[in-house]
């Protein structure tokens, strides 16, 4: 483990690691999954195409199935061929790593940063279904991530209830009963990125099934909790006066995570704190299951449309914030690029102005939290903005349950401890952070 600045990115050359494990079993298993899913829908494409369909079908198998291969046999990255307006930034992040590592031919699936290898998979999942139209609009995870919302309706009633309910008295709120219910809800945020998706729904219990009971269980596991003054910064944003006070949520997940995430910003909004919100999502499928435009409108409508007063109350109140411009939906090519965020300034400079133009961020996560720290073995207990190198737009908050073994900004010996006694603590999303840095604020 490395305190300084050069701590080294996490990488699968690390025999029985975490990236390790993820490269030589999680990412072949993804891209098999995701040909079985091709392949399941090829009635539909042939109905849809006709015989086109189906050639583009097994076209698109066959490029994964090359894709697995070169994971399984370590073969090196290459370039993308698919012309698309991101190929360029991939190509020469590709010459970077190259230059950096030797020579050409020398970046491969082991033996380079796991961050970059990893995102490079789902970019070139993409390439696979772009370079064979008619079917280059067919989402490979769509089916998982709508399953997901459906599974979780009955803890996004329970939501909702919660939030419907609130508003019915917020005008005889003190500050101390507002300040309760941004906790909640930001820690349902939070939790709503496990990925097992076990606070939500499809438990026998149905007193459970609301995610805002388990709060006070789940508290404990938040190792770093900086909540407190990510209330101050927006308090502080409010006092000001004048000026638009925004909040940019970085999503992550689609399904149940996104939903408590436009609770949250329902409330922010709702309740005074914040006028405008900018949600920040993929330009294409990513990650299994991280929210795309359609994902974004689809839940909107869902919610809207769901057969449950306070659901279907939220649902067109949020559609009615996306018509008002009070909520915006944004992408960027970035997003789904393998950076890590310090690069932001200097790759997407476009994109780090954009972010410099909001109060708060909120950045939602694992995949974001590898980005936001670099991906790399820190020592657990150097600072957050340490770690962030440079990266600081706006005041940050990171909202996160730990599925990969980097952590920053722990207590000395609390990392220890917890790996003496939970061997995959890192990576099994039973723990959260909510860590927070402020550029503007003497640390
Ligand atoms: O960003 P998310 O959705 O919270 O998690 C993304 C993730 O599933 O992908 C990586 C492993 O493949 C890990 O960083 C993490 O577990
Ligand atoms: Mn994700």
């Amino acid at each position: 483990m490395a305190s300084d600045s050069e701590a080294p990115p996490l990488s699968a050359k690390v025999v029985g690691s975490f990236a390790y494990l993820t490269i030589k079993d999680r990412l072949p298993t993804i891209i098999t999954k995701v040909i079985d899913t091709i392949h399941r829908n090829k009635n539909k494409f042939f109905e849809e195409y006709g015989e086109d369909g189906i050639e583009a079908e097994k076209k698109a198998i066959s490029l994964l199935s090359k894709l697995r291969n070169e994971v399984q046999t370590d073969k090196p990255i290459l370039e993308l061929t698919d012309g698309l307006r991101d190929l360029d930034a991939w190509n020469q992040y590709l010459q970077r790593h190259e230059s950096l590592q030797g020579d050409k031919g020398s970046v491969s699936w082991f033996k380079s940063p796991w961050l970059y290898v990893e995102c490079y998979m789902y970019r070139r999942i993409q390439e696979a279904i772009w370079l064979n139209p008619p079917i280059n609009e067919f989402d490979v995870f769509n089916e998982g991530k709508t399953q997901s919302f459906f599974e979780s309706q009955q803890a996004t009633a329970a939501l909702c209830t919660y939030l419907e309910t609130a508003k019915k008295d917020k005008d005889g709120l003190s500050k101390n009963q507002l300040f309760d219910h941004f906790i909640k809800l930001l820690q349902v945020s939070l939790w709503g990125n496990k990925c097992d998706l076990s606070i939500s729904a499809g438990q026998e219990n149905s007193q459970k099934d609301s995610p805002l009971e388990v709060l006070a269980n789940l508290k404990p596991f938040i190792l770093v909790d900086d909540s407190d003054k990510v209330w101050a910064a927006l308090m502080s944003c409010k006092s000001s006066g004048g000026t638009v006070r925004r909040v940019d949520i970085v999503l992550d997940n689609a399904g149940f995570e996104v939903v408590t995430d436009m609770v949250l910003a329902d409330f922010l909004v709702s309740f005074g704190l914040v006028s405008e919100i900018h949600f920040h999502g993929k330009s294409f499928p990513w990650f299994v299951s991280d929210v795309t435009a359609k994902d974004f409108e689809w839940t909107i409508r869902q919610t809207m449309a769901a057969n449950h007063k306070w659901m279907s109350k939220s649902g067109v109140q949020w559609k009615k914030y996306l018509k008002e411009g009070v909520w915006s939906y944004h992408d960027h090519p970035f997003w789904t690029q393998p950076h890590e965020f310090c690069d932001m300034l200097v790759d997407a400079p476009d994109l780090y102005t954009k972010l410099q133009g909001a109060d708060l961020l909120l950045f939602k996560g694992d995949l974001n939290y590898r980005k936001l720290t670099g991906d790399r073995d820190w020592d657990f207990t150097i600072r957050f903005e340490t770690a962030l190198r440079g990266f600081e737009p706006s005041p940050i908050c990171s909202l996160r349950t730990l599925k990969a073994n980097v952590q920053v900004g722990l207590q000395p010996g609390q990392g220890e401890k917890l790996g003496s006694e939970e061997p995959n603590w890192m990576t099994s999303s039973k723990y959260a952070v909510i860590q927070f840095y402020d550029p503007y604020l003497e640390q």
